[in-house]
């Protein structure tokens, strides 16, 4: 089921799609399953998510996401904060900066902006919505769930995703891993 919001801190509409079968909140069960709901912020990316730009691993990422949430139960949050905040068209200029050799937030921070703009307080007045106030979190970006704690989002466990590595974003997921604190293991890397 998709849901959308309108209203929130932002001003902008963002969706939330609730897939697999147990998406209410559940306290995990001593000896069983965790049925705490398996949730994603996903930050939108046209380019990665919609053209399949091999630029970036957010298309693959997307992908990941929803076949796992569908297994176990949960939200995809589709986050509209293109760019990591700035937008389309300033991401494009990043790009371009990125080919005359910046990398990725060097490129944002070029151009005026934060390295990453995303504050994630939709992503909570969302869950908070959905009755999800307890969630079970995927991603390599420890900025996320530090923020939904900060925000009162009780993360009762960081699921990793894979790293969708190829030629053409390894640049990109390198500047991840060691600008951004991603916890990343790049193929090749040390304890890879
Ligand atoms: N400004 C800018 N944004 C980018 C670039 N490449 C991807 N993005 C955006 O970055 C966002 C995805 O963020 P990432 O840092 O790749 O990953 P993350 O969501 O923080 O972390 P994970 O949860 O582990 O995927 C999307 O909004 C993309 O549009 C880039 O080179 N410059
Ligand atoms: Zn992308």
């Amino acid at each position: 089921m998709a849901h959308t919001f309108t209203g929130l801190v932002d001003g902008l509409e963002h969706v939330a799609l609730a897939l697999g079968g147990r998406v209410e909140p559940q306290p995990s069960l001593p000896c069983g399953e965790d049925t705490t709901p398996l949730v994603r912020l996903h930050s939108e990316c046209l380019t990665g998510d919609v053209f399949g730009s091999r630029r970036c691993d957010c298309g693959p990422q997307l992908n990941e996401a929803v076949r796992r949430i569908s297994a176990a139960g949960g939200y995809l949050l589709y986050l509209r904060q293109e760019g990591r905040g700035i937008g389309l068209y300033p991401k494009l200029e990043a790009y371009v900066l990125q080919d005359r050799g910046l990398d990725t937030y060097e490129a944002n921070l070029a151009l005026g902006f934060g390295a990453d703009e995303r504050d994630y307080t939709v992503a909570v007045q969302m869950l908070l919505a959905l009755d999800a106030p307890r969630v079970r979190i995927l991603t390599n970006n420890p900025d996320k769930p530090s923020q939904l704690e900060r925000l009162g989002i009780e993360v009762t466990r960081v699921e990793p995703t894979a790293v969708h590595a190829s030629p053409a974003n390894v640049r990109y997921l390198t500047a991840k891993a060691r600008s951004g604190a991603h916890n990343l293991r790049l193929p090749g890397w040390p304890g890879d």
